[in-house]
């Protein structure tokens, strides 16, 4: 499965230094993604490595502290190579997890059509993936299938000219130079790759757990009761099975079983009693908090939370329309934060910053265009704060407790809209399908206490996308 990700595909090995956090590249791949985000929050220097077998060996060697495994997909299954690897007992345990959801991209060089696409590249499974938006947008198109997707995203780079396009991560798009001709073109939105966080040491008896990973080989013809005693325990400590992986061990009829578990949290200590307590081999592998490696796209801030009215299939002119009006919708949280704490609602420092983003976020997109939309989405911000500001201080409405804070919360939110958003401003500007000028469905607050008036603001936010349709 999802080989695109890991197939062996010879790139540099980094420095493996202190605090180095190993994964199999290249850049520009979903591994890259999520690599670069776990690293961030955790103070790790990514560094990429040869294949996934590296990143194990590596680790188990000590020349590198943390490591990055792919171990599954939600709808292609467990990726063997990983599996391969801990049913071997790695000298390397597993301290978290961190989950990326797959969006394929359709990228090409800036200035290519829709209708002039003769091939379309990238690796096997992505085609697969996304077989109803191929079949139904480009029938014709001949297909080449290479080692990743990285490696499709640079062939139209460097020789797809006009005619070619790649099915790439949205992160090859500004590795690559590339436009997003169309975004999320999978046909199952939430495709998501689970991927182990891995240390080359053992685990510290005294944390806390609520998952395990265990790797078990009964003793021969023993599977059953061996099995269910290691569960029994397993249970007596509120952990239930999740997952069961099962992999050659090298005998006949003796397989290796690779457990995964969830339950209530206790010490690493007494989950490693367990393993000693059982018939056959019983190691465990990992043992982690499900908050462990959480970062701010996989934790409180993935588009879904920030944004529950946004569709999970929506595209195009209907996403960016969506996404608008939820940006708008967070003008809420920003005035609330600033009734409490009495700042203005004009930080010139704060928007040179978010229209710097949103201009870094599309290299190859029309400057003057991206300048325009976000002007007009933090002017509507402005307009909606101002008027809910007013609306409170003249009603004599009492401070709220328990608001959002401006710089944690909020402004981390509008972070990841940005991501999203450019991504969407490309597609639309790529395929000039404009969104809608009515208000998108769903409801929020904004929209609840600016009444007709949400209407007009989010009319004068929207307005700046339609110069992508008239160009
Ligand atoms: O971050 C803030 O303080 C906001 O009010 C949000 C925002 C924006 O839309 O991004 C709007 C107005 C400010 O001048 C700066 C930024």
């Amino acid at each position: 499965m999802r080989r695109l990700i890991f197939t062996t595909w010879l790139v540099l090995i980094g420095s493996a230094g202190a605090q180095s956090f190993l994964y199999l590249g290249p850049l520009g791949t979903y591994s890259d993604q999520v690599a670069q985000d776990v690293a961030k929050t955790r103070g790790w220097q990514p560094t990429l490595a040869s294949s996934i077998t590296d990143v194990s060996q590596q680790v188990s060697a000590g020349k590198a502290p943390y490591g990055l495994l792919p171990i599954e997909n939600s709808s292609g299954g467990y990726v063997a190579e990983t599996l391969t690897l801990l049913a071997k007992t790695p000298a390397w345990r597993v301290i978290g997890v961190a989950d990326l959801p797959i969006d394929n991209m359709l990228l090409v060089n800036p200035g290519t059509k829709a209708e002039d696409i003769t091939t379309i590249i990238s690796h096997p499974q992505p085609f697969l993936q996304s077989a109803t938006y191929l079949k139904t947008n480009f029938p014709n198109a001949q297909r080449v299938e290479v080692k990743s997707t990285a490696a499709a995203a640079e062939e139209v780079a460097k020789n797809g000219g006009k005619t070619m396009a790649a099915i790439a991560a949205p992160a090859a798009a500004s590795v690559y130079k590339l436009d997003v001709l169309a975004a999320r073109i999978q046909d199952d939105k939430a495709n998501t790759t689970r991927f182990l966080v891995v240390q080359g040491k053992e685990l510290d008896p005294a944390s806390q757990a609520d998952r395990a990973v265990v790797s078990y080989l009964p003793t021969r013809d023993d599977l059953g009761l061996g099995l269910t005693q290691l569960l029994a325990q397993l249970r007596g400590l509120g952990f239930n099975i999740t997952g069961v992986a099962s992999t050659p061990s090298g005998k006949l009829a003796q397989e290796r079983l690779t457990i995964f578990l969830a339950g209530k949290s206790t010490t690493v200590g007494a989950l490693q009693k367990v393993m000693t307590r059982t018939i056959g081999q019983a190691t465990l592998i990992g043992a982690y908090t499900s908050e462990a490696m959480k970062t701010p796209q996989n934790a409180s801030n993935t588009l879904q939370q920030v944004c529950p009215n946004v569709g999970a299939n929506a595209t195009g002119g209907t996403l960016l329309a969506e996404l608008t009006a939820c940006r708008l919708d967070i003008a809420f949280d920003v005035a609330q934060a600033k009734y409490v704490s009495g700042a203005a609602v004009e930080d010139l420092a704060r928007e040179a910053v978010v229209i710097d983003n949103g201009v870094k976020a599309l290299p190859n997109v029309d400057e003057a265009f991206i300048r325009t939309y976000w002007a007009a989405q933090i002017e509507a911000s402005k307009v909606a704060q101002r008027t809910l500001l007013e609306s409170w201080t003249r009603t004599g409405t009492p401070k709220f407790t328990n608001v959002p804070d401006l710089a944690r919360d909020v402004r981390p939110k509008l972070d990841v809209l940005t991501t999203a958003i450019s991504t969407a401003l490309a597609d639309v500007w790529a395929r000039r399908n404009c969104p809608d000028q009515t208000v998108p469905g769903g409801t929020s607050q904004a929209r609840t206490q600016l009444g007709i008036q949400y209407t007009t603001i989010y009319q004068r936010a929207v307005a700046p996308t339609q110069v992508a349709c008239q160009r």
